[in-house]
């Protein structure tokens, strides 16, 4: 058989380039390896491949290094290369992988070595093998067989495989995207099945992070479990499957629903820590997490799209812990070279305002609330009722059900002589101007009260509402969309008597719930 010779991109940005048999190919800057970056020159590197000694010359034509395995070449040397090496079109950058095919003796000869060395780290005598620091936790017994356990009726499933050990290193990892792709090539997998291990060297690099004392994690989000799509039963499968080929005992937690389980909320890590750690305090300087919904922007490499969310490296903002992308864990690209955007809310920078006074009036009216859905318009009506000690009384839309129900609520306490806070979205002049209407006609004063809190804030509110379990409606992002685009800011020519501005005043019941207020709970 003849033996063929690829240049393949590990981050499958383009096409494997072939390397005929003894016929230089010239890479670099051009529309085939996708690379648009001047400081890579159109001839950077000279490939020669050799298919019947399995072997490449190759040689740094242009002036920025290259580099071969993580070392930098040196401009017009020659190196000849293996199956398997691992070539940077620059330094750090533009990873590539040289494949043969067939794939000589030597390489399968090391792959079962490398197996071996699995094998070996897994056996019972591996406790001698453990570095000192290790010894200390000689005490946490290893699972002895594989085991599946929940948490709360399904929320979380996990996974603990044989061989498992707590410790206070923990290597993290997300699964898709992370550790496997997909064989379809699709975004998301079409069945169980749809998965193969992301880079050829994953297996290899947990497996050093495990020898070295860690315990090997893995958090994923499958929303489609909970909401029936998936079988967990299947799942299961694959999970079992995903931890057998990585050949390394892993526990691996599953989040099934969109609550406090789901990254980047941290509630899979607190199973973890507080429940699945053999009461060993986990060390967060020495720990760290590999995802890839990192916010990368479009084009983070040649050709690739925006990462889909930021749940993972969010998830590591609100634990304190160190992130990489699977590409700066795998492949050892650049710590630093990677345009992230973190999303533009913080909730930690959510501040103290106190109470704004002038939302009380001595006279009878109509106070209209403008705002988001989750905007706190209600937390901040019934701040109004209490401080008036009643004399105004809310009219909710959310629950009356109708602005026509509203109204006619709204007509029987000004009869009463109540003053009424109209507690509904209002986004646009149509439906503020029911309210500025019906206190013309009562002869009443009609203000308004904006809330200042943004979309992003909103959706956060809202979200917290969803994982607190605080009853209400989930509200998706269509209605946060449609608020927007039909909202028109108020204005006393509206037939308001004053229009204020209400800043959200963050207030909560216990430290648990400011605790998980001051995280990121969205994923973008
Ligand atoms: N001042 C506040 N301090 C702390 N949490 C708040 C505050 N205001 C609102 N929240 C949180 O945000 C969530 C949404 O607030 P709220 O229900 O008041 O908004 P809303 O504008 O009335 O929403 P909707 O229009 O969807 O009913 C609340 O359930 C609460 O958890």
């Amino acid at each position: 058989m003849v033996r063929q010779c690829v240049l393949r991109c590990l981050l499958d940005s383009h096409a494997p380039i072939s390397l005929p048999h003894k016929v230089e190919t010239v890479v670099g800057r051009s529309k085939i390896t996708k690379i648009k970056d001047q400081a890579c020159s159109r001839n950077q590197l000279s490939l020669t491949a050799d298919c019947e000694l399995c072997l490449v010359e190759i040689k740094q034509l242009g002036i920025n290094p290259s580099g071969l395995d993580g070392f930098a070449l040196k401009k017009d040397s020659a190196y000849n290369i293996k199956h398997g090496s691992k070539v940077e079109i620059l330094l750090n950058q533009y990873f590539h992988v040289v494949e043969f095919d067939p794939p000589p003796d030597d390489s399968e000869e090391r792959r079962t070595s490398l197996k071996r060395k699995l094998n070996d780290s897994q056996d019972s005598d591996s406790k001698k093998k453990l570095p000192k620091t290790e010894l200390v936790n000689m005490s946490v017994q290893e699972c002895s067989e594989n085991k599946w356990e929940d948490i709360e009726n399904g929320e979380v499933y996990i996974y603990t495989a044989k061989g498992v050990r707590s410790s206070p290193k923990i290597a993290a990892f997300d699964m898709d995207g992370t550790l496997i792709k997909t064989k379809s090539g699709k975004v998301h997998p079409v069945d169980t099945n749809d998965w193969q291990i992301l880079f050829p060297c994953v297996s290899q690099k947990v497996a050093e992070k495990h020898s070295d004392g860690f315990k090997i994690v893995l958090l994923s989000n499958q929303s489609p479990i909970g909401s029936g799509r998936v079988k967990i039963e299947e799942f299961k499968k694959k999970i079992e499957g995903v931890v057998a080929k990585l050949n390394i005992p892993a526990q691996v937690y599953i989040a099934t629903g969109k609550g406090f389980y789901r990254k980047p909320s941290t509630g899979m890590w607190n199973v973890l820590a507080e429940l699945k750690n053999d009461d060993l305090p986990i060390d967060m300087d020495k720990s760290f997490y590999v995802g890839d919904a990192a916010g990368r922007a479009a084009n983070w490499a040649p050709g690739k799209k925006k990462d889909h969310s930021m749940a993972d490296i969010l998830l590591t903002k609100n634990l304190g812990l160190t992130f990489y992308t699977p590409e700066q864990f795998f492949l050892g690209h650049s710590i630093t070279n990677v345009p992230m955007t973190l999303p533009e809310f913080n909730p930690r920078d959510v501040k103290s305002t106190p109470f704004n006074e002038r939302l009380l009036s001595s006279e009878q009216e109509l106070l209209v609330l403008v705002g988001y859905p989750g905007s706190g318009k209600s937390f901040i009506a019934k701040q109004i009722e209490e401080k008036s000690r009643h004399k105004y009384v809310t009219v909710c839309r959310d629950i009356l059900g109708s602005w026509q129900k509203c109204s006619a609520e709204a007509i029987k306490l000004l009869q009463q002589g109540k003053s009424v806070i109209v507690d509904s979205t209002n986004p646009d002049l149509e439906s503020r101007g029911r309210w500025t209407s019906l206190a013309k006609e009562k002869g009443l004063q009609c203000r308004c009260a904006k809330m200042a809190t943004s979309k992003a804030h909103a959706q956060h509110n809202n979200k917290f509402r969803e994982i607190m379990k605080i009853k209400h409606g989930i509200v998706n992002d269509i209605v946060f969309n449609t608020y927007k685009s039909k909202f028109v800011e108020p204005t006393v020519k509206e037939g308001f008597k004053e229009v204020l501005e209400v800043k959200f005043n963050p207030d909560f019941e216990d430290e648990q719930a400011e605790k998980l207020y001051k995280m990121y709970l969205l994923e973008k």
